[in-house]
């Protein structure tokens, strides 16, 4: 069956749902389908379309990313879910870093929790510059002072983080009486999306750089071959153009012989685009998530770099100790995480919680990275650390 072809009528953005476990991220993407739905502007994606993993429904909580699609009157947006638990901040890393703008959700019966916090300084690390703030499950407060005194709250975190926690827009919501259909509260997901559309800016998309698509998935659809997902994060392809694989292993060329977008095909992928990328003559077990796709030439794998960290202070869910010369946590990478060795500058050298320290790091495997790469640094489930490469070595 020929498939439906991509149009680019309106701008694309890509945002997110983030915030603490069970505050009602995955009820509200949902309840956004639901009300687009009715305006003709998107399929609705029920709950259990979104959270479908076996494990993910016996436990109800997500686990694993997931992307919708919908439009509003003005845009195009790519959707991702990410998850709330601590055990899968990994995952929202990934998702964050694919944003242009993120919907933090925070419930108002509960305000800020230690996953709200660790997400503002996780999607400031990884770039985002920009905020909604859905004041969920507001159905469930009677005391508009209580939203109040959240809502206060939310704004003070933000600015502590570097966000205008005075401008972001705090809209009162309940995904779940909207997924429901509660009129008032259909409403309210109007307003949320006005909120995105006039806050969220339209980004300026890299287009006049090399090709770079990091790899978020990798898929085998039988009989046509290996297909690997992402959002395209510069430059632009075209179905027939030469790219390479790089990371980790030794960098492989291939060819690109198609390319779609939520299941529609697209004769061209360019930066900011949620694509996936049919790679010719690739097996499923020579790629994997954490590797890039990049024009020929363009990007090498690096296991050493020098860098520039800011220790995250105990308040800010990092560290209460220092760490010292020769310390191995997780640096997390756009869609991956590996191990690394950090040099001070010698035995006895330390990074206190709060400081800003130089370090040259030593990767478990090489990544393919440039300049200016931001990274995570995470040791037993907690975020100790926020990085800028800031040179290259081998
Ligand atoms: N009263 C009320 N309950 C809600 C609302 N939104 C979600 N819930 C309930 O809160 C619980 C968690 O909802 P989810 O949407 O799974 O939360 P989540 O943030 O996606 O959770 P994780 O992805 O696991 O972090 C469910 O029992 C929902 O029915 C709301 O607006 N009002
Ligand atoms: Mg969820």
């Amino acid at each position: 069956m020929a498939k439906e072809l991509y149009e680019r009528a309106k701008p694309h953005l890509n945002i997110g749902t983030m915030g603490h476990v069970d505050h009602g991220k995955t009820t509200l993407t949902a309840a956004i389908t639901r009300v687009l739905a009715q305006r003709g502007l998107a399929s609705a994606v029920p709950f259990e379309g979104i959270d479908r993993a076996p494990e993910e429904r016996d436990r109800g909580i997500t686990i694993n990313i997931a992307h919708v699609q919908y439009e509003t009157a003005t845009r195009h947006y790519a959707h991702v879910d990410m998850p709330g638990h601590a055990d899968y901040v990994k995952n929202m890393i990934t998702g964050a870093a694919q944003i242009d703008g993120a919907v933090l959700v925070v419930s108002a019966l509960d305000g800020a929790m230690p996953q709200t916090r660790e997400h503002i300084v996780l999607a400031r690390q990884v770039g985002v510059r920009y905020v909604v703030v859905a004041l969920n499950k507001a159905d469930a407060v009677e005391d508009t002072e209580l939203l109040d005194l959240v809502e206060l709250e939310i704004r003070d975190l933000l600015t502590e983080y570097g966000f205008p926690g005075e401008e972001v827009p705090v809209v009162r919501v309940s995904g779940l009486r909207a997924l429901e259909g509660d009129p008032y509260w259909t409403a309210r997901i109007g307003d949320l999306l006005d909120a995105i559309d006039d806050y969220v800016p339209v980004p300026e998309r890299v287009l006049d750089r090399p090709f770079l698509l990091p790899v978020e998935n990798v898929l085998t659809i039988t009989g046509r071959g290996t297909v690997v997902t992402g959002v395209v994060a510069q430059g632009a392809l075209r179905v027939g153009d030469a790219v390479e694989v790089v990371g980790f292993g030794d960098t492989f060329g291939t060819v690109a012989t198609g390319l779609e977008t939520f299941g529609r095909t697209m004769d061209r992928a360019e930066a900011g685009d949620n694509a996936a990328v049919l790679l010719r003559g690739v097996r499923r077990d020579q790629i994997r998530r954490g590797q890039v796709i990049a024009a020929p030439g363009s990007i090498r794998p690096h296991g050493r770099f020098r860098a520039r960290v800011r220790v995250l202070a105990a308040a800010e869910g990092g560290r209460s100790g220092p760490f010292f010369h020769g310390y191995r946590p997780q640096f997390h990478f756009r869609t991956t995480d590996v191990v690394g060795g950090v040099d001070l500058g010698g035995e006895g050298a330390m990074a206190l919680p709060g400081d800003s320290v130089e370090m040259t790091v030593d990767l478990g495997r090489p990544v393919a990275m440039a300049e200016g790469l931001g990274f995570a640094i995470r040791e037993g489930g907690r975020t100790v650390g926020a990085g800028t490469v800031t040179g290259l070595l081998d």
